[in-house]
Order: structure tokens, then C-alpha cells, then sequence
């Protein structure tokens, strides 16, 4: 195990836990991004991925948003569509359109192009550099957060090809070609079980699912596609985390449009469910129990209003999730035209009502 500067505020962990904590911890998803200057100034010199795969250039932007602002905890910057990549498909950064792969997985046969996930972990080497130089320089600051998507939101990237308002291709291979579906879905879990524990052993101390198109199903197809795969993941990365040392490593899960299901995914071990803003917080709370911390949930978009706005929108948030169990977020991530002020705001207004 490696050796790390000492941890100076675990809010977040604690948070994660169901232990008492005199200040909500606060993140927000997507904080490196184009909506800071200096990422931007980072980008324009580098193409995305080649910024993933270098360590140097990933912390770089991993430590941005925690020098700009008082964040309870960092997020690796990278993409979860290193995945794909891993498995042998090509993905590429387009300017203005986002992650496009040239070739997706057009019908089942076209899964006999894809890796075996054995060497997922060789393949993605870099990021856990990356953890574990960004671990270090972090100094112990805030702990910091790995990831990776889950199998349904991977799988749904290499048969579309870039993102999609129907998903109708993805849909088409779980009604269709239900067992080839869960053939694929097996091969992601695989791949991010490996992916997920190598990111723990190079030094990031929570994890989060990112399930970012559970809106596209139902429960019954959440329940046959997702839950297994989601349970696998997390029950196998705690045991192995757990076997190898690192004690229970916290887990979050977030499925970005899955109100239908929080209650299925509240019978899984993941410690953390990160909802959405379409989700009210008391329902959700109603829904996952007490033994689970919520994370979330503002709306992204409110940042766009002004800085009274978004004290009195944090107010009426923290109000209804209360103090405990509770990590303060964005209901999804920020947008690249957002204001940094205002994601000052947003975390200040967190810090002022979770004192009073
Ligand atoms: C956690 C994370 C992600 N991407 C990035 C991070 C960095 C860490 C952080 O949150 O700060 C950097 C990250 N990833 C990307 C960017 C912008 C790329 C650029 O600079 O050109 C950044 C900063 C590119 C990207 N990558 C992806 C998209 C969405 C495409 C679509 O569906 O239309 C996009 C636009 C795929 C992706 N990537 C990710 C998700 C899950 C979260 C979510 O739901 O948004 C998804 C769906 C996860």
C-alpha cells in the first residue's frame, strides 16, 4: 500500500458513512471543465484524451477547482469512456459535438471486435498514475473521488456512437437481443470491476457509478439490465478493496434520470445515491430509507441565475435533504458557458446553511 500525505478533512467520507458531521461536504460533478479559464487554457493545447492519458496534465486539472474554491472533495479527471477505449474501440473528442466513436457496435457479431477485459487494467495504467500523482499532490487537502460509468450507460456509448435523444439503437439490442445485451453488460462489469479496484489500489479513497442514462428505461428494464451488473460492481470492488486493505471503501451510485428505481437501488450496498433535480429529496428520502446517505441535487441550470437566486434555491434544497447523511451537489454536472462566481456562490451558500 502506498504512502500518502495524511487526510485533513474526511467530511465527505464521514458523510458517506452515516457519521456525524458539523458541515455538509460539498462537490459538484463536472468541476474541471471548460467552464474554468484556466482548464480552458489547458485544453486548448491538448486534445482531451491525450490530457486524460497524462498524468501530469490530468492532476493538473483534477486540482484546479480545489485551489479556486473550499470543495469538500476532488474527481479524477478523466472520461468513462476509457472503457471502450480499453476494449479495443476507437472514441474521439469532436469539438462541439463531444465523444463520437467512428465504428460503434452496430449488431451483436460486432462484439467479437472487442478486447477481453483481462487487460483493461494494463490499458488504463495511466489513470491510476494519474490518482496516484494527484493522491500525493493533493497533500491531503480533501480525499479524492475515482469513477468509472456503469455498464448500461457504456454500453449505450458503443452502440450509438455519441450520445443520442432515444437511445432507440441501445434499446433495440436489450428487446432484440436480450442475451447478447447481457453478454456486453457482462464484459463492461468485468472490465470496471478491475478498473474500479486498480483506482482504489493507485490511491482514490471513494468511488462514484456514473449510470448517466437510466432515464432511457423502465423499471422492469432497469431491474434486468442494470441492478445485477450495478450489484456485482459494488459488491465485488468492496471485497476486494476490503481484502487487499483499504478497509470499506465508500461508494456512490448515480443514476442521472432513474427516479423509477431508487428503491431497488437502495437494497444494493453502494453507501451514497446521488439524485437529480427532477428527484424531490423528502420522496427520495422516503424511497432509499435512512441508512443511505442522498447526494445531489440543484439544478445545474440555476447557476445561471443570480447570486440570491442560488442562495435561496440552496436554502429550500438543504432544507429538505437535512444534515444528515447528505452530500451537497449538482443535480448533473456544469455546463461549459456557466460562471465560476456562481459556483462560488453555490458552494458558499452550502457552507452558510449548513451551519445555521
Ligand atoms: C466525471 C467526468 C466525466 N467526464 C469528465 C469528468 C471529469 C471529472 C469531473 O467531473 O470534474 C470530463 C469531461 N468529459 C468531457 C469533457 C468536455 C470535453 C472537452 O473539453 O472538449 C470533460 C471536461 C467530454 C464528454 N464525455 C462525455 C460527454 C457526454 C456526451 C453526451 O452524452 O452527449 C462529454 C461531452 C461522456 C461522459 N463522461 C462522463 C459522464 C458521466 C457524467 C455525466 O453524466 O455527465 C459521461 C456521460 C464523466
Amino acid at each position: 500500500m502506498m504512502d500518502f500525505p495524511v487526510l485533513k478533512n474526511d467530511y465527505i467520507l464521514k458523510a458517506a458513512k452515516g457519521e456525524d458531521v458539523d458541515v455538509v461536504p460539498v462537490w459538484v460533478m463536472r468541476q474541471a471543465g471548460r467552464y474554468l479559464p484556466e482548464f480552458r487554457e489547458e485544453r486548448a493545447k491538448t486534445d482531451f484524451f491525450t490530457m486524460c492519458q497524462t498524468p501530469d496534465l490530468s492532476c493538473k486539472v483534477t486540482l484546479q477547482p480545489i485551489d479556486r474554491y473550499p470543495l469538500d472533495a476532488a474527481i479524477i479527471f478523466s472520461d468513462i469512456l476509457v472503457i471502450p477505449q480499453a476494449l479495443n474501440m476507437v472514441v474521439e473528442m469532436k469539438p462541439g459535438e463531444g465523444p463520437v466513436f467512428p465504428s460503434p457496435l452496430k449488431e451483436p457479431s460486432d462484439m467479437s471486435r472487442l478486447d477481453s477485459p483481462k487487460y483493461v487494467s494494463e490499458k488504463l495504467q495511466y489513470v491510476f498514475d494519474a490518482i496516484t500523482l494527484t493522491r500525493t499532490k493533493l497533500e491531503g487537502r480533501v480525499p479524492l473521488i475515482g469513477f468509472a460509468g456503469a455498464p448500461w450507460t457504456i454500453m449505450a456509448y458503443m452502440i450509438e456512437g455519441k450520445g443520442s435523444k432515444t437511445m432507440s439503437n441501445s434499446k433495440r439490442w436489450l428487446y432484440a437481443h436480450p442475451e447478447d445485451s447481457h453478454k456486453l453488460l457482462d464484459i463492461i462489469s468485468e472490465a470496471t470491476i478491475d478498473y474500479l479496484v486498480g483506482q482504489v489500489k493507485a490511491g482514490a479513497q471513494m468511488l462514484q457509478v456514473f449510470e448517466s442514462h437510466a432515464e432511457h428505461l423502465n423499471a422492469a428494464l432497469f431491474k434486468e439490465f442494470c441492478i445485477p451488473y450495478l450489484k456485482r460492481i459494488c459488491d465485488r470492488v468492496k471485497e476486494s478493496a476490503s481484502w487487499l486493505g483499504f478497509g470499506s471503501i465508500p461508494m456512490i451510485i448515480f443514476p442521472k434520470g432513474g427516479h423509477y428505481a431508487l428503491k431497488e437501488i437502495s437494497s444494493l450496498n453502494y453507501d451514497v445515491i446521488g439524485i437529480d433535480w427532477t428527484v424531490d429529496p423528502v420522496k427520495a428520502r422516503e424511497l432509499v430509507g435512512p441508512n443511505k446517505t442522498l447526494q445531489g441535487n440543484l439544478d445545474p441550470c440555476a447557476l445561471y441565475g443570480s447570486k440570491e437566486s442560488i442562495d435561496a434555491a440552496v436554502k429550500d434544497m438543504m432544507a429538505k435533504f437535512g444534515k444528515k447523511r447528505y452530500i451537497a451537489n449538482l443535480g448533473h454536472g456544469m455546463y461549459p458557458d456557466m460562471d465560476p462566481e456562481n459556483l462560488g456562490a453555490f458552494i458558499d451558500a452550502v457552507h452558510k446553511y449548513s451551519k445555521t
